[in-house]
């Protein structure tokens, strides 16, 4: 060829190249979403449909149940928004349909409470680590997407500054609220958001001392007065703001009128539904049936959740003090109603009131304490408690149920008859990072292993639930941790990272006082659940900081294929993985022929990475589930005290047992993969790791016969890596 054809066909390969990249642009543009633009009216406020992006992608009970029930059956016809990941090649599709995935994520319920309900949300401790890090942002985050009622309003509750609390005022706890979200979604993000702002302006503050009765008793005072203003301005409309403002042009009050603020307008109308009450009540039907497991996720009343971001110790004082405010509230007498605005009672006649108290972890230290603290709480009753296990709202770790009881090929073989192993792994990369104050009162074992993991053991080992409701979950999860044998302390390893390099030891954090703890940051323990569908079967937890990597998985491992053929009985057993983080994911480990004139068999994953099904940002996070749950008063995914005294009951000898001994912790270093002691605790109970290479095997046409005819094995262990095919494989 010339160099001038040569030329020519490159100019025309290149302008071939270039369509194709256009046509795909185009057609990628056509079926992605616009991102969404600002808007005045708030996430609640748009008087159309609402955009796929700011639909519910959660999974809730009921959803779930009526996907199950439904066969899964596909409803919508949005096209699918499949987002090469990181590094990633376009994702190819694994299932029959395109575009099921990403379908199943826009047919799920659009709103999961009811927009008009009445919420007051109250956080204790709201200048401390956890509300700054997580409870603030998280709820920040639902209000941007639209998931909070559009009348509900932010406490923060804190100690004054004189007594070592960081905020003062309701304008404090704004800039506050406002440094969260920015250190949460970066500052760029925040700068120009208008739902920052009408969030900002829902958030208010009370500084007052925990268990104090008067600073209770003002708190309840507060909320009574916001919840009334946002009731009258709800019936009354802006009309109503505007004459209060022009009487009363206190900040608080102002704030709470902003120009964009629009209580009188209607909702979005469903997709082809109606604005009308008559509409409105229907859709509150129609979402109460979609959201069977929100059963009290009514508008008559006025809910208030308590959220307690604050040490243990305190919540007993806590409760006591509120609900002693509570007893004086419900006794006032109703304010007479002197004042009417646009034929609306100023004082309207209090909804009742229904209170939601959610509850952090550490609950005790063992079971005695733990037993002493539900005894504390048996104040609150227990469908108002909502012990929270943020493990149990992140969505691999719902999707179990899923899994195991939507699909018929898992339920067959989820027994001791064909799974030889199950582990659940935490890991983190990091140390205690300033947080060895609280850390070195608890260690590994109580901080994560005895509430995250076994919580994930539990779903993975229980029955079918009769229902999907909170009672007939939790109920199965507790006939598990019954029948969990309590830990002994030959089935346990602890360990304690030490410097390496650059990386502080633990005792090196200055946040630990006692240099010389011997609180373990990494622990390997091997349970049993003696029930007949697992008895027998070793289920490994194992969790630590300042490891190699930062990973959450739960690795089922199965026996290996019995017959005759020795070869491949010696095959690498087959795995499921259920990434819960990072990267979500769940994967198998099959034996599969590799594709080439010889008969090589070879280990390879086989995948369902939700990056290439599911766009990243619309997977909620457990925090963002949990906390609309608890307003619409579903436990399914909070733990039951029973469970909690259960969990205890399984770790507690060892625990006294270790410090009766004084058990010193195995040195690792950091960023290693813990102490050499739990790869020996696995292998005691016939735990293998297979690698992604070849198998040592080779059959068939390699199969060498020896003199007296019959069948050897040749051994060719290929190093983990070399000889891969393009599949993947661990
Ligand atoms: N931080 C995290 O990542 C996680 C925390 N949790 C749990 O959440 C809860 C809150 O944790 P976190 O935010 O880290 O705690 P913090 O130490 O940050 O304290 C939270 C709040 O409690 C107040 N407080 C702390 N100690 C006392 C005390 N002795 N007397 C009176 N008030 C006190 C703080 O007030 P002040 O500012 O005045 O000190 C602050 O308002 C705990 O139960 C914790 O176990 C659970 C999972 C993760
Ligand atoms: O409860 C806790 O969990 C975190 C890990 O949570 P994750 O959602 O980031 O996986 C852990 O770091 C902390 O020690 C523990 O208290």
């Amino acid at each position: 060829m010339s160099l001038q054809q040569q030329l020519r066909t490159a100019a025309l390969g290149g302008f071939v190249a270039l369509l194709a990249a256009e046509i795909y642009r185009r057609s990628r543009a056509a079926a992605a979403p616009s991102p969404p633009s600002p808007s005045r009216r708030g996430p609640r406020e748009s008087s159309s449909p609402r955009p796929p992006w700011q639909r519910s992608s959660s999974l809730h009970g009921a959803a779930m149940a009526q996907s199950l029930s439904s066969g899964c059956k596909r409803v919508s016809s949005f096209a699918p928004r499949l987002k090469p990941h990181r590094g990633q090649a376009a994702p190819h599709d694994n299932s029959d349909s395109d575009d099921d995935g990403t379908e199943a994520l826009e047919q799920r319920v659009e709103w999961l409470l009811p927009r008009k309900m009445m919420v007051s949300i109250i956080v204790f401790g709201a200048d401390g680590n956890l509300a700054s890090k997580k409870i603030l942002p998280t709820l920040f985050k639902l209000w941007r997407r639209g998931h909070l009622p559009r009348d509900a309003i932010v406490v923060g509750f804190a100690q004054p500054p004189s007594r070592g609390g960081k905020l003062k005022d309701s304008a404090q706890f704004r800039v506050h609220v406002r440094q969260c979200v920015e250190a949460v979604e970066g500052a760029r993000a925040v700068l120009s958001s208008d739902a920052l702002a009408e969030f900002l302006l829902r958030c208010h503050f009370h500084c007052g001392l925990f268990g104090n009765a008067l600073s209770m008793q003002r708190l309840a005072d507060m909320l009574a007065r916001l919840e009334s203003t946002r009731k009258v301005a709800r019936t009354a409309g802006l009309q109503w703001l505007s004459h209060i403002k022009a009487k009363d042009p206190s900040p608080i009050r102002q704030q709470q009128a902003p120009a964009s603020h629009t209580p009188l307008r209607g909702p979005p109308s469903p997709p082809g539904g109606t604005t009308s009450p008559r509409g409105d009540h229907l859709r509150s039907q129609r979402i109460a049936t979609m959201v069977g497991s929100f059963p009290r996720a009514r508008l008559g009343a006025q809910v208030r959740m308590y959220y307690f971001s604050v040490p243990p110790f305190l919540y007993h004082q806590i409760c006591t003090a509120l609900l002693a405010a509570r007893k004086r509230e419900a006794l006032l007498p109703r304010r007479p109603s002197g004042e009417s605005i646009a034929g609306q009672d100023v004082f309207p006649q209090p909804l009742p009131i229904e209170e939601r108290f959610v509850l952090e972890k550490p609950f005790g230290k063992d079971t005695e304490s733990c037993a002493q603290m539900v005894e504390e709480l048996s104040m609150l009753r227990e469908d108002q408690s909502y012990f929270i296990d943020h493990y149990l709202g992140k969505e691999l770790v719902m999707n179990l149920l899923v899994l195991r009881f939507a699909n018929v090929c898992f339920g067959a073989i989820w027994n001791r008859q064909h799974i030889k192993s199950v582990q659940v792994i935490f890991k983190e990369d990091i140390g205690t990072e300033g947080r060895g104050g609280y850390f070195d009162q608890y260690g590994i074992i109580r901080d994560v292993m005895q509430n995250h993991l076994l919580q994930m053991l539990a779903l993975i080992a229980m029955e079918q639930p009769l229902s999907l409701s909170a009672e007939d979950i939790r109920s199965e999860k507790l006939k598990v941790l019954k029948a969990c044998k309590p830990l002994s302390l030959d089935d346990l390893v602890v360990g304690q990272y030490v410097r390496n390099g650059d990386n502080p030891g633990y005792l090196e954090d200055p946040s630990i006082a006692n240099k010389e703890s011997t609180t373990e940051t990494f622990a390997a323990a091997v349970l049993h659940v003696h029930n007949p569908r697992w008895d027998g079967v070793p289920f490994v937890l194992k969790a630590g900081k300042a490891l190699t990597e930062s990973k959450v998985e739960l690795r089922i491992q199965f026996h290996s294929v019995p017959g005759v053929v020795s070869a491949l009985s010696e095959c690498a057993a087959n795995e499921l993985v259920v990434r819960v983080q990072p990267e979500e994911c769940i994967y198998w480990k099959v034996q599969h022929k590799v594709p080439d004139l010889t008969f090589k068999v070879k280990q390879m994953r086989m995948d369902f990475q939700y990056s290439s099904k599911y766009i990243k940002s619309s997977l909620p996070e457990a925090y963002e589930r949990l906390l609309l749950e608890c307003l619409a008063a579903d436990h399914s995914h909070f733990v039951s005290s029973e469970e909690l005294l259960s969990s205890w009951r399984i770790f507690t000898p060892a625990l006294h047992e270790m410090q009766e001994r004084n058990v010193k912790p195995e040195p690792y270093l950091f960023g290693t993969r813990g102490p050499a002691a739990a790869d020996h605790l696995a292998r005691r109970y016939g735990m293998k790791k297979f690698g992604g290479g070849l198998t040592p095997y080779i059959f068939a046409s390699e199969m060498q016969r020896n003199n007296s005819g019959t069948i050897k094995e040749v051994a060719h262990s290929s190093p983990r890596g070399q000889g891969d095919s393009p599949l993947k494989h661990d």
